[in-house]
């Protein structure tokens, strides 16, 4: 496993598992655990406060999730603020320490608390005048989707909200599955989100993701012995995992460290497509990059090339590719084919030429993932490492699973395809994830819609060439390469937005999100070993 417990992620079920390890193994009392849950929440409402005299609603259900509200309430209370408490349940359902809490809170004259939910009128008045919403209504206990009146308290806060109030939702946005990502009918639509000690899988897929906000993961006392104890199948990208994998070099290094890159790429209306796998290549740090055309449009290509790139013309028919030699195949460190190849019958006989021949490690994208189409055996040809990067459609006619059955089941058959054709699977999407043949499974966290356009996913295709180049393993070339890209979207999105960018302008800011990694390790070090609260 990679980078250890930092990138763990639960399913609600493992969480409960954890919590559970926590109290009877570590001897931390669940009510710590709670009150340590809610003094991180406390600190962000804190932080985020803009006036002296605020208004703090807080919407609590019967479970821990509400356990962890009343405990909120009592927390900001005791400095002074205004709490109105609603609460959305019944009280004869409280037990343990939501009990607790409540025979706390309710002895107490500093907060109001509003039973009985059935006039909502109360609740629509106090959220329209808030300053801050806390949603402390749902958590990971929710089975199906919310029944009344919890459905119409969270469409009440979804009204409510406005540019000049916050919502944060403890734990997870009420209504969201925290396993599957899954909206069945509503859910806190939150401005923050703050996890409690790892990040529930469901946060990071769509739909919930988009509910969720800005995510925080707030440690609330677990050791990290509990944690490791519960082995989950997933696993996330952290900056923090992500940047120590950034590979190091050496005062005197010299071109040849950094890798000799073939990729094959482009056709006579897809020169493109070459040309921005080859500045993916460039740009991420690569020390030989050559890029492998048609022969009959060298020249056109080089017109489009920064210098830096070499080329090389293969025999060509109709503008595509039809043949490559052995001893080309056998002369580089790292090879791409794929990014606009097009589909000749030629095609697949270079494919062919470049599994069967090459002992070093494979990048296959796009086309050369078509050819295969229904013959993903041929994968077992090949002696060398390799990574597969399609879309869900290129997945689609790999495997023929249709679209459907793949959205639904991603991980299953993206790990299922690792483990068949021992080979790494980069499935681009939203989020995108990758899986090994040791069964690893990696979900990326950067990126962002304005990634949706023409030839971004062949600049993946050169980042991850490159970084294998440099030494790195296909397994952390594909997931240091996944989360580079995207995060050279976001710089991207930070000064183009998501409508104006394009692929060229994620490989204009590969260097910048090196950088960026590379600022974070070192800072990183400086701060030392201590655990705090996480911004993911
Ligand atoms: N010791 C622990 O287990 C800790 C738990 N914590 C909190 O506890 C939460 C989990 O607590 P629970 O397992 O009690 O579950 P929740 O509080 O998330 O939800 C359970 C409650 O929701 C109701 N419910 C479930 N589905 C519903 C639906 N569709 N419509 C309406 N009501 C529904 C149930 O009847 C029950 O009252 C976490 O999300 C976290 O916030 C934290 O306090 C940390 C420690
Ligand atoms: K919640």
């Amino acid at each position: 496993m990679m980078g250890g417990d930092k990138m763990q992620v639960v399913t609600p079920k493992e969480m409960n598992q954890i919590d559970n390890l926590a109290i009877s193994d570590a001897s931390v009392p669940g009510v710590i655990l709670m009150e340590n849950a809610a003094n991180a929440v406390t600190n962000i409402v804190l932080k985020k406060l803009s006036t002296n005299d605020p208004v703090i609603v807080i919407i609590a259900g019967s479970g821990n999730n509400g356990g962890d509200g009343f405990a909120i309430a009592r927390q900001l209370a005791s400095i002074g603020i205004n709490v109105q408490l609603f609460f959305v349940g019944k009280e004869e359902n409280l037990t343990g320490d939501a009990r607790t809490n409540w025979e706390i809170i309710r002895k107490r004259d500093d907060i109001t608390i509003h039973k009985e939910i059935n006039d909502f009128s109360n609740i629509k008045n106090l959220t329209t005048q808030a300053d801050v919403i806390i949603d402390a209504l749902l958590g990971t206990g929710l089975t199906g989707e919310p029944r009344e009146p919890h459905k119409t308290s969270i469409e009440i806060v979804n009204e409510a909200k406005i540019d000049q109030n916050i919502v944060i939702s403890v734990d997870i946005p009420s209504g969201v599955n925290g396993h599957t990502g899954a909206v069945e009918s509503v859910a806190i639509d939150a401005d923050i989100t703050i996890t409690f000690a790892l990040p529930k899988v469901g946060l990071l897929l769509y739909p919930a993701k988009s509910y969720v906000g800005k995510l925080y993961v707030a440690p609330i006392g677990i050791p990290e012995w509990v944690t490791n104890s519960v082995t989950s199948d997933y696993r996330f990208l952290t900056m923090e995992t992500i940047s120590s994998l950034i590979p190091k070099r050496k005062g005197d290094s010299f071109k040849g460290d950094f890798g000799k890159s073939l990729i094959i790429a482009g056709s006579k209306n897809m020169l493109g497509a070459g040309v921005l796998t080859a500045h993916g290549v460039l740009m991420s740090g690569s020390g030989l990059t050559t890029l492998a055309v048609p022969e009959s449009e060298v020249q056109t290509v080089q017109s489009k090339l920064t210098e830096e790139v070499m080329t090389l013309g293969l025999p060509s028919d109709n503008g595509k590719i039809t043949e490559i030699d052995e001893v080309i195949v056998k002369s580089y460190d790292v090879i791409a084919i794929g990014p606009g190849l097009g589909q000749h019958k030629g095609t697949k006989k270079v494919v062919k030429s470049v599994l069967k021949n090459s002992t070093k490690p494979l990048v296959l994208d796009a086309d050369a993932l078509n050819v295969l189409q229904d013959e993903s055996e041929l994968l077992a040809i090949t002696e060398a490492e390799k990574v597969v990067t399609p879309h869900i459609g290129e997945f689609s006619r790999l495997t023929g699973y249709t679209i459907e059955e793949i959205k639904y089941n991603s991980f299953e058959l993206a790990l299922k395809f690792a483990c068949d054709w021992n080979s790494v699977v980069v499935l681009k999407g939203s989020p995108t994830i990758i899986t090994t043949p040791e069964k690893e499974l990696y979900i990326n966290n950067t990126g962002n819609p304005g990634m949706a356009t023409g030839g971004c996913g062949d600049v993946l295709t050169g980042v991850i060439t490159s970084l294998i180049g440099q030494g790195l393993s296909v397994k952390k070339a594909s997931i240091l390469g996944v989360y580079l890209h995207g995060l050279a979207g976001d710089l991207a999105k930070e000064s183009l937005g998501v409508y104006g960018m394009k692929a060229g302008d994620l490989v204009n800011n590969l260097s910048k999100g090196l950088c960026y990694l590379q600022e974070y390790k070192s800072s990183k070090k400086r701060r030392g070993r201590i655990k705090c609260l996480q911004e993911i």
